[in-house]
């Protein structure tokens, strides 16, 4: 059932794709395939399934988020982590400096914006910047269960060259007082997660630990914390998708996260891990045929936690 509902949620909507564009703000990714769609389901126990265009290499891009915070949660606690960072969805795009200004204490609204995310990068543990990098490299490789992740050193250069508004964030939240140490060196530590390159397979797992409450399905080990889990699925649910949250939650409504690599990372709560990708993106810089993949795959196997 699983198997036909993925391959029907990729083959009607691949002329989807054709509405949207591939992300060009960072020059690198302007070379993704917008025709690209392909997705993975990695259940709890343990089962794999791949369809469409499976083999698709892409950016993590803004998913890297979700284990930033993992990381920054579990080497500071709730506490620390959110007394720098909020827990409250934003209706503005993803790299908005608006409310940076506005709001108490120039608290970034929550982990998964672009200044909030370069909050969390800057509490992770390490004494700089490539020891922070090599934490969050490791649980990345660790929840994906491959030791073979690496950068994509041309999109890391690409997004370094032309990050000017992530730059302008960071150094504003530097002026606040909310990030401490070198901009520069959290800032490259920030644009490194973000040019980490995986496949479907990789985040379908990322996705099944978080569905398993931190649990490794292949190995039975635990490599999040049940707290650490519970508030990242949280965060995900009301924050995952940017400014459309609200309306993912209405239309799938389950624990996500996008990237403007074309990735959505999608959590089922005790049932498995799902990772679309196609690079097409709509306004939101969601992948607009992966949004419609989600939705038919919610509709026929009624993932909705709501
Ligand atoms: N939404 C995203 O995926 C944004 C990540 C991207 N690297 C940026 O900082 O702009």
């Amino acid at each position: 059932m699983e198997k036909t509902a993925l391959r029907n949620a990729i083959e009607n909507n691949r002329d989807v794709t054709k509405l949207g564009e591939v992300a060009s703000y960072i020059p690198e990714l302007a070379k993704g395939n917008r025709d690209a769609l392909g997705a993975c389901i990695f259940d709890t126990g343990g089962n794999l399934l791949l369809e469409g265009d499976y083999e698709t290499k892409f950016t993590i891009q803004s998913v890297s988020k979700v284990i930033t915070l993992i990381c920054a949660l579990i080497d500071n606690g709730k506490e620390i982590v959110f007394s720098k960072v909020g827990n409250e969805p934003s209706s503005d795009p993803f790299n908005s400096l608006l409310k940076l200004e506005i709001e108490e204490n120039h608290k970034p609204l929550n982990p998964f914006i672009n200044a909030g995310a370069i909050v969390c990068t800057s509490l992770v543990a390490g004494d700089n910047g490539i020891e922070k990098f090599t934490r969050i490299l490791n649980m990345i490789r660790k929840l994906a269960n491959n030791e073979n992740i690496e950068v994509n050193y041309p999109v890391f250069r690409s997004e370094k060259l032309t990050g000017n508004t992530n730059r302008a964030i960071a150094y504003f939240l530097k002026g606040a007082g909310i990030i401490e140490k070198d901009v520069e060196d959290i800032l490259d530590t920030y644009f490194k997660c973000c040019s980490i390159e995986v496949d479907v397979e990789d985040i379908a797992r990322i996705a099944s630990v978080i569905a398993n409450n931190g649990i490794a399905p292949w190995s039975k080990e635990m490599l999040i914390p049940k707290e650490v889990n519970r508030i990242v699925k949280a965060t995900m649910s009301t924050c995952g998708l940017y400014d459309s949250s609200g309306k993912f939650s209405v239309d799938v409504g389950i624990p996500a996260k996008s990237g403007v690599g074309g990735c959505i990372m999608a959590v089922v709560p005790n049932r498995m891990g799902i990772a679309v990708v196609g690079p097409s993106l709509d306004k939101h810089g969601n992948s607009v045929a992966g949004i419609k993949v989600m939705e038919s795959l919610s509709r026929a196997l009624e993932l909705s936690i709501f």
